[in-house]
């Protein structure tokens, strides 16, 4: 194989050493920003960023709607590490590529993460602008063979079978649903992510049959984030916005579309940025 099959522990560590040289920042959560949400980076306090493509070994951002900058500050009181803009399998990526920064901010320090996503509403009961507390999920891309721990396992990070039943953390949900509570949200849901590959939308068949096998919402990211994160032991917290309701009844003129998707985010960012700093206000990473 002539493209490079994963990359070292070393690798990992040289960028997380150079991001450390860099900032005084010493981050014990990190957001990744979902697709018109890279309004949750501009709350970091005493911020400092960096552009993807000046950092060591870092992909680079390829999406409207994902700016690539890393940026280091606080919210709520808590330091924090925010991707604004995240990687996707469809850009073209390895999904050791796609996972690279998960890595590097555990070998910073990071505790917790904070993972957003734009998601079409499967769930038939679900609007757009409501924002699902994601309870668990279905890797598609994972059935089909891909996944990012696959080949050599690096047993610094993790072991080679992690378990992912437990993979988006119970008291950091309920914190997140308590949170939404106090502010009044009723538009707070919980349900199963599913993560395709993209980078086309859904045709009507494959929202059936997504929401018959249990999934809520569809997107074509975060499963292999928190393949990942959980393999090297982070807390895991799954937000997904509605940004669209999937398309399911073949007299539906609607069709999915990524500025509908952009729009909703830019529509709900208050929303959701006042619910993740009021969550990392509650958070006790000792409790949790
Ligand atoms: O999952 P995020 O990055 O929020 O983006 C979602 O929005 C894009 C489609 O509009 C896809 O990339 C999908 O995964
Ligand atoms: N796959 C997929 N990704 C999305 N991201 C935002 N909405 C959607 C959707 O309907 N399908």
């Amino acid at each position: 194989m002539s493209e490079k099959e994963s990359c070292t522990y070393e690798e990992y560590k040289q960028t997380s050493d150079w991001l450390l040289s860099k900032t005084k920042h010493r981050p014990i959560v990190a957001i990744v920003c979902g697709s018109g949400l890279g309004g949750l980076g501009e709350l970091l306090k005493d911020q400092q960023a960096f552009n993807y493509c000046d950092i060591p070994n870092f992909p680079k951002s390829t999406v409207p709607g994902h700016a690539g900058r890393l940026i280091f500050g606080n919210l709520s009181g808590k330091p924090c590490v925010c991707m604004q803009g995240r990687f996707h399998f469809y850009e073209g990526y390895p999904l050791w590529k796609v996972t690279f920064p998960v890595r590097v901010f555990h070998l910073m320090g990071v505790e917790a993460i904070i993972l957003t996503n734009a998601a079409g509403g499967l769930n038939q009961e679900f609007s757009v602008g409501d924002i699902m507390v994601i309870k668990d999920h279905i890797n598609m891309v994972g059935f089909a063979g891909q996944n990012p721990l696959f080949g050599h396992n690096e047993d610094r990070f993790g072991p080679r079978f992690p378990p992912m039943s437990d993979a988006y953390n119970k008291n950091m949900r309920s914190l997140l649903l308590a949170a939404g509570k106090e502010l009044g949200y009723n538009n707070m849901r919980e349900g199963v992510y599913c993560g395709l590959g993209g980078p086309n939308f859904e045709t009507i068949a494959e929202c059936r049959f997504l929401n018959k096998l249990g999934a809520d919402a569809v997107g074509m990211s975060t499963v292999h984030e928190v393949v990942v994160a959980r393999h090297c032991g982070l807390r895991i917290l799954g937000i997904s916005l509605i940004t669209n309701k999937a398309v399911m009844d073949y007299d539906s003129n609607f069709t999915a579309n990524h500025e509908e998707v952009l729009q909703a985010g830019k529509d709900s960012a208050k929303y959701m940025e006042k619910l993740v700093s009021t969550f990392l206000q509650r958070l006790d990473l000792n409790k949790v």
